[in-house]
């Protein structure tokens, strides 16, 4: 039975599933989901976890059931839901795009006027559309969406792109991208517990930011320090040090770590040396 516990909505299954278990996990919201049970109460903290579909949470989150929850950016527009995003995860970016077949001639959305478009995200369509001037037959559907022009259901499609790997394979074509998404935490105004759900917040924050940061320390003869820290600025600013040799100076700084290899070579060719990049697993910043 529920409590007034927090309650968080995670995916019961696809790809947001692992993604937002793993993060509560690492930020220290200890778990165990038994025999794909709907529910599971986190290990010596006053919050429930739910499992959800995916494309459900906004809507829970928006009418109260659950006080936050992991979903897609995308999904959370569709529904329209009136939700705050807490925190952007950083996974799960894909972008929202109209396709046409790849030897199409049309050039614009506005020529989608009175043709048909699959799609699972009905209500951005319809207002993407209506910006551009077009009003189009919209075929509502949940999955397989790239496979409809070959099924002669529709002329066009509005669906998610990662890679293009689907559209490439069913020798389709962006038209024009709609918006871009990503994986997001999202909580409702009347939340049960605000100041739990602040501190579940801040425990993500610090893998997540963790996860795009590496720590990165080197010695720096101290006429290039002001160089070497426009080149590292860091995520405030960097910690600086002294050596025994009172030319020198040693650097500790956070950098996005797929920079790091570029900041390297650029510091290297400043003067820096022993330069080391160590990973972060959680940081509170
Ligand atoms: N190819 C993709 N790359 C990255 N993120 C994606 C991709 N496809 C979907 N997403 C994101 O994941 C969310 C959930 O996707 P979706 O509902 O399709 O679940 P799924 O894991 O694909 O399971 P299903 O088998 O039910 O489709 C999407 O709303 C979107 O935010
Ligand atoms: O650009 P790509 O890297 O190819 O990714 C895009 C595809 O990924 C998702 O499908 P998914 O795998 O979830 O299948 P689904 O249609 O059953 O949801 C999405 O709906 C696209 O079809
Ligand atoms: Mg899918």
């Amino acid at each position: 039975m529920l409590s007034d516990n927090l309650r968080i909505g995670l995916p019961s299954k696809g790809r947001l599933s692992e993604v937002s278990g793993e993060l509560l996990l690492q930020a220290g919201l200890n778990f165990r989901r038994q025999n794909r049970g709907l529910f599971a109460k986190v290990k010596g903290m006053p919050i429930d976890l739910v499992f959800l579909r995916t494309d459900d949470i906004p809507t829970l989150v928006a009418e109260g059931a659950i006080d936050m929850g992991f979903t897609g950016s995308d999904l959370a527009e569709e529904a329209n839901a009136e939700v705050t995003t807490r925190m952007r995860l950083g996974v799960g970016r894909c972008r929202l795009a109209i396709c046409i077949p790849e030897d199409s001639d049309i050039k614009s959305a506005n020529e989608l006027d009175g043709q048909r478009i699959a799609t699972s995200f009905p209500n951005i369509t319809k207002a993407y559309l209506g910006q551009h001037n077009a009003l189009a037959h919209l075929v509502s559907l949940s999955g397989s969406v790239e496979v409809m022009i070959q099924l002669g259901v529709a002329d066009a499609i509005v669906d998610l792109v990662e890679t293009g790997s689907t559209l490439a394979a069913n020798r389709l074509r962006i038209l024009e991208e709609i918006g871009s998404y990503e994986t997001v935490l999202i909580q409702n105004k009347r939340c049960r517990d605000p100041e739990m759900a602040d501190r579940v917040v801040r425990r993500l924050e610090g893998v997540v930011i963790a996860r795009d940061y590496s720590l990165l320390e080197y010695n720096i003869p101290a006429t290039k320090l002001a160089e070497a820290e426009s080149i590292t600025p860091g995520f405030d600013s960097p910690t600086i040090g002294t050596l025994e040799d009172q030319d020198w100076r040693s650097v500790r700084v956070m950098v996005r770590s797929a920079e790091v290899i570029d900041v390297m070579e650029k510091l290297e060719r400043l003067g820096a040396s022993a330069i080391f990049q160590t990973t972060i697993s959680n940081c509170r910043l």
